[in-house]
């Protein structure tokens, strides 16, 4: 279902299409995203399954500490920690302090990034996002009781957005070395906005925009033999997809390759 960096790393020898010394190219990594794409629209629609089914964000629920999505979330990332989720640089945790250590055996995943890339997590901002801005927008009000589902859906898009968000590392280090000498003035300067610009594909965004809202409307039709179904009746609103992408997806994926770049001549 993922695509790793190890992955990539295969690919990219059986290929060896690159002089890069791990042959990672921009066009793996935005392979990549778009294969992304369909575990994300996937997750959103599996959440779409239940109402909002608020009494799952009280924070004060009793014998929790917090709301129970807090409680399931906490708990789980726990749980994979000590399977070792954390330790593969594509993974970032909500809640990192604390964790438990990992308790199996190390495995040398690839370094690609530069070590500062470790400092940079934005789950707080995805975590925000996501309750507070994006789920209103595709679950229907009400409440049907199935809180420990819900939660379990919610930590499934969390986790696949934060993934996606947090690919942002890998295709500024791609781009970086694609063109050194453009970038490196500006991080010299630590210059944001003059970063943005040089790693801004308006062309590529529109297309990612246009590609998730159809993905929608493929994998969101009710699929019915006989007939064509219910035409224009998606699980979730395709205009809600590309919204997601435009509004946060996109812009918070560029605010993690602009935090990367920021840092990767320290
Ligand atoms: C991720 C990239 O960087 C930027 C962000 C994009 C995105 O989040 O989909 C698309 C194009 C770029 O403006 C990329 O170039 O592929």
């Amino acid at each position: 279902q993922r695509t790793s960096v190890r992955e990539h790393k295969m690919a990219a020898t059986a290929a060896s299409s690159d002089n890069l010394n791990d042959g990672l190219t921009l066009q793996m990594v935005r392979d990549s995203l778009i294969r992304q794409e369909d575990t994300i629209v996937f997750s959103l629609i599996e959440r779409a399954r239940f109402p909002l089914n608020s009494p799952a964000y009280d924070p004060s629920t009793p014998g929790f500490c917090g709301s129970l999505v807090e409680f399931f979330v906490k708990k789980t990332e726990a749980v994979q920690a000590t399977a070792g989720r954390y330790e593969n640089p594509e993974e970032h945790p909500f809640f990192p302090d604390n964790l438990p250590p990992s308790l199996v055996p190390h495995f040398k995943y690839p370094e690609v990034l530069h070590p500062a890339a470790m400092s940079i997590n934005i789950n707080k901002v995805i975590w925000d996002m996501y309750f507070n801005k994006l789920l209103p927008l595709f679950v229907a009000p009400g409440d049907d009781g199935n809180y420990a589902s819900t939660a379990a859906s919610d930590l499934e898009c969390l986790q696949v957005l934060s993934r996606r968000i947090h690919y942002g590392k890998l295709v500024a280090e791609v781009k970086f070395r694609n063109e050194q000498k453009d970038y490196e003035p500006p991080i010299r300067a630590q210059d944001r906005d003059a970063l943005a610009s040089l790693l801004t594909f308006a062309d590529v965004e529109e297309a990612v925009k246009k590609r998730v809202a159809k993905k929608a409307m493929t994998f969101g039709q009710e699929v019915k033999l006989g007939d064509n179904g219910d035409k224009g009746k998606y699980k979730v609103d395709p205009a809600v997809v590309s919204g997601l992408y435009g509004d946060w997806v996109i812009p918070l994926t560029k605010e993690v390759e602009i935090e990367y770049l920021l840092r990767r001549l320290d």
